[in-house]
């Protein structure tokens, strides 16, 4: 909380909220002493003239507390929402540059809750600590004293009232702050439940899922549930067992104080200014205790944010003085030397020995079983995992080498699983090339057959809804693979991104990609599980068990490869290598 605080919060709005805040609190605390003289002096005396100007400096102090409340909620609430806002943009900052090591840790739904529950904890108590946290120990100190100066054997009361209160205020925290601390995790499982729902929600249905998944959503829900009544329910004991004291502590200052007045040896003004100092006390004390309840349920939104914003990087920039830049009249060239890959956890290495090289104009193709590495592979061209061993050079230039946003520029590529954003035709386009005229769109478009649908359905400034929902997988694939051409690099690689395409189309999309300008100047990555689709490569990769067990033309490896010999017997039995 603390090193939020100090990172986020505007010293002077903060300061200034305390000054308002000060002023508040001293209003609040004369306006009994005014009470009193009002009492002793312009009520037991009768002096009609005191009363009205002891009620007019009332009337004026009540104003000078209630502008100063305004001040103090004006800079608490508007500092609070801005370490909020900040929180929320640095949280969105650092999880866009996650690499895929730091999503699978978090979790898509925890960063989700981290960024908007857990953020809203945080704002909630910052406005609490600079509106009423600072003021509970000032006032309780000074109503402390300034009750004391009235009528010291009085403050006796005291000494009964708040250990008791203290002991419950103990109870009450020992028991609600684990429970606040497990909500926040509950929160986490009910989003998780509720993402995958949402997200799966055709795949539950087509299996008939649907009772299955609501009787998980609703142990999760019953489970939070249960928790935040529990929290909440003894949380709320508080006000009742705080009233009962408070009353409790006036009849006991009645009570005495009724007895030093018979005796004459205290005014009824004081009395009652003495009660007013004793409700402040408590109500001080009190609030100050549900720091004790506030705190440790921010301190832990806090830890979860800070997890996040401190999480170091796994793929990170070299520092900046070792960081080299591509050399820009290199061409194009793709090469793994070595490279050796084993994801945290798995006890086999993913990847192990993989050397090739290609250069500008050529296809590198990536054929094997599923699970073979082929992805792996192609994953570790943009870091999006790092490495374990051996050399990966883009353009002659180690990848480690330079910045990811340079790396990033040279390569473009579609993923296995085609993603695109809401939007239009156009906005999805221009993540591949923000410059892009309407003419390289249609170009693109035209490459990856995806011309007339898009024509059909409203041309480039066609709705796409969330996810792209509403076009086919075939077509999705076909646009994010238009938005991958689109964007001027050096390597261009499709993930698997033709196997949702039919024969015909596959083929004529290939043939427009190796006729294109800018892709003869580039190296083309195409991971894929026919083989008519690698059949023209230039060179082709045979993968087995995170190995490359063949490498050579078509011809080469129908020649010489048991493995791809095997691929394509058993995909010319099923009829889908016709060309093969
Ligand atoms: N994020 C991950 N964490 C741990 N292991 C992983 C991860 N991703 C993949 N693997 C494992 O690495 C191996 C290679 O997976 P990869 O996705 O590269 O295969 P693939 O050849 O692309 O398969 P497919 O054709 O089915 O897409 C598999 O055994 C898989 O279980």
């Amino acid at each position: 909380m603390i090193k939020i605080a100090r990172k986020n919060l505007n010293w002077w709005a903060a300061t200034a909220a305390l000054l308002f805040l000060l002023i508040q609190v001293s209003a609040d605390l004369y306006l009994p002493t005014i009470t009193s003289n009002l009492i002793d002096k312009g009520i037991a005396q009768n002096d009609q003239s005191y009363i009205w100007q002891q009620g007019i400096n009332m009337l004026i102090v009540s104003f000078i507390g209630l502008l100063a409340a305004a001040g103090n909620v004006y800079f608490a609430s508007t500092q609070s929402m801005k370490v909020g806002q900040k929180l929320r943009s640095q949280m969105f900052n650092k999880v866009v540059n996650f690499s895929s090591r730091e999503f699978t840790d978090f979790g898509d739904s925890s960063l989700i809750t981290r960024t908007t529950n857990d953020i809203v904890q945080i704002q909630n108590v910052m406005v609490t600590i600079l509106r009423m946290m600072l003021q509970s120990p000032i006032m309780l100190i000074a109503a402390g004293v300034l009750a004391y100066n009235r009528e010291p054997r009085l403050t006796t009361v005291f000494l009964v009232a708040i250990p008791i209160l203290a002991v419950a205020v103990v109870a009450i925290m020992y028991f609600a702050v684990p429970l606040f601390k497990s909500i926040q995790k509950k929160t986490d499982r009910i989003n998780l439940v509720f993402r995958e729902g949402l997200t799966g929600v055709r795949v539950i249905r087509a299996f008939n899922q649907d009772k299955f998944e609501q009787d998980r959503f609703d142990v999760a829900n019953h489970d939070y549930t249960k928790t935040a009544t529990k929290a909440f329910v003894i949380t709320s004991f508080m006000f009742p067992v705080m009233t009962l004291i408070l009353s409790g502590s006036n009849i006991g200052i009645i009570f005495f104080g009724g007895h030093l007045i018979a005796d004459m040896q205290m005014q009824v003004g004081n009395l009652v200014a003495f009660m007013t100092y004793a409700t402040q006390i408590l109500m001080s004390f009190m609030m100050l205790s549900m720091v004790f309840v506030f705190v440790p349920r921010a301190s832990a939104s806090a830890a979860r944010i800070n997890e996040v914003v401190e999480r170091e990087n796994s793929v990170a920039d070299l520092p900046e003085d070792q960081i080299k830049q591509f050399d820009q009249t290199k061409p194009a060239s793709l090469e793994f030397d070595d490279v050796e890959f084993k994801y945290r956890g798995a006890e086999q290495l993913a990847l192990q020995g993989i050397n090739f090289k290609a250069r500008a104009g050529q296809t590198v193709a990536i054929i094997g079983g599923t699970g073979s590495g082929k992805s792996t592979l192609v994953n570790l061209i943009p870091r999006l995992f790092n490495f374990d061993d051996g050399n990966i050079l883009v353009n002659d230039q180690p990848i480690e080498q330079v910045t990811q946003h340079a790396l990033h520029e040279k390569i473009s590529i579609t993923q296995q699983k085609a993603v695109l954003f809401k939007g239009t035709i156009r906005t999805n386009l221009k993540y591949g090339n923000k410059d892009a005229t309407d003419d390289q769109m249609w170009q693109a478009l035209e490459i990856a057959q995806s011309k007339s649908f898009v024509t059909e359905n409203g041309g480039l400034d066609a709705i796409v809804e969330q996810n792209g929902d509403n076009f086919s997988g075939g077509q999705r694939q076909r646009l994010a693979i238009a938005r991958t051409i689109i964007k001027n690099a050096s390597i261009y690689i499709f993930d698997d991104s033709f196997s949702a395409l039919d024969f015909k189309t596959d083929a004529q999309l290939r043939m427009a990609l190796h006729q294109d300008k800018q892709m003869s100047q580039a190296v083309m990555v195409i991971v894929a599980q026919r083989v008519s689709t690698v059949a023209d490569a230039d060179l082709i990769l045979v993968m087995d068990d995170g190995k490359v067990v063949g490498q050579g033309t078509h011809q080469e490896l129908k020649a010489n490869n048991e493995t791809y010999r095997e691929i394509v017997d058993s995909q010319i039995r099923k009829g889908d290598a016709a060309n093969a």
